[in-house]
């Protein structure tokens, strides 16, 4: 059996779509075995199914019902449920590789140590280079940064995934230069074009080195 690939998403799905694409083209080393979003609206559960992935939603904000943002002690102990009830899906599921495309959410070490434990290493797709845009919004912030004139490059990592948010050591890393860009639009359409290609490229490298 191919290796196996979990693949986490909260939104559109363009990553998991380059992945679908390479295993169609038989050029990713593994199959997409599941999907789980963060979003059950997420377009990229329908891009799941229509590649007849089996898929599923976890979503923050049905542990969250019930609760109002001031119960932030409530709220954090629900959010740790969350993540270790992640946590036991994807153990059940048991896949060689865990791929964050696009998932937009922060794994506590409730969920971390676990697939540690079990020998499930995750790794993400950030649009930034390493030690530059941890956490959101980072192609913006990119784009900001060079028209103040304190960076030249962007660019996109795939990251092992630890604690530390985006600290993860980088597994593949891909420069942008900004100058031929006019516009934060015409920036963004090149780092999701980098990104289809590093999503495959990166998650062929961890997996030939499991
Ligand atoms: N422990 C880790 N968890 C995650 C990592 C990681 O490296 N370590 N990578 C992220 C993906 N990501 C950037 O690449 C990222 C996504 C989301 C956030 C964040 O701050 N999320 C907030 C909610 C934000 C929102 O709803 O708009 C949160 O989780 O509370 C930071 C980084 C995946 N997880
Ligand atoms: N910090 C994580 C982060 O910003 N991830 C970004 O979410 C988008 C997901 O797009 P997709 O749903 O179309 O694959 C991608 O641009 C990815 O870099």
């Amino acid at each position: 059996m191919a290796p196996q690939i979990l693949v986490l998403i909260s939104g559109s799905g363009s990553n998991l779509q380059a992945l679908i694409d390479a295993q169609k083209q038989g050029v990713l080393k593994g199959e997409i075995a599941h999907v789980i979003s963060s979003n059950d609206k997420a377009y990229g559960l329908t891009r799941a199914a229509e590649a007849s992935i089996p898929f599923q939603s976890h979503c923050l904000k049905n542990y969250y019902k019930g609760t109002t943002k001031d119960q932030v002690e409530e709220r954090r102990v629900l959010r740790e449920k969350f993540n270790e009830d992640l946590a036991h899906k994807i153990i059940g599921i048991h896949p060689d590789l865990v791929v964050c495309a696009g998932w937009m959410l922060i794994l506590s070490p409730g969920i971390l140590t676990p697939l540690e434990q079990a020998g499930i290493p995750i790794i993400n797709l950030h649009p930034a280079l390493p030690g530059a845009f941890d956490g959101t919004h980072a192609i913006e912030r990119t784009w900001n940064a060079g028209q103040e004139g304190t960076i030249t490059k962007g660019g996109v990592m795939i990251h092992r995934v630890i604690a530390e948010v985006d600290r993860g050591a980088p597994v593949l890393v891909k420069e942008i230069e900004l100058s031929p860009h006019k516009s934060l639009e015409e920036y963004e359409t090149k780092v999701h074009e980098v990104e289809h290609v590093a999503i495959v490229e990166g998650t062929n490298k961890v997996l030939e080195s499991i």
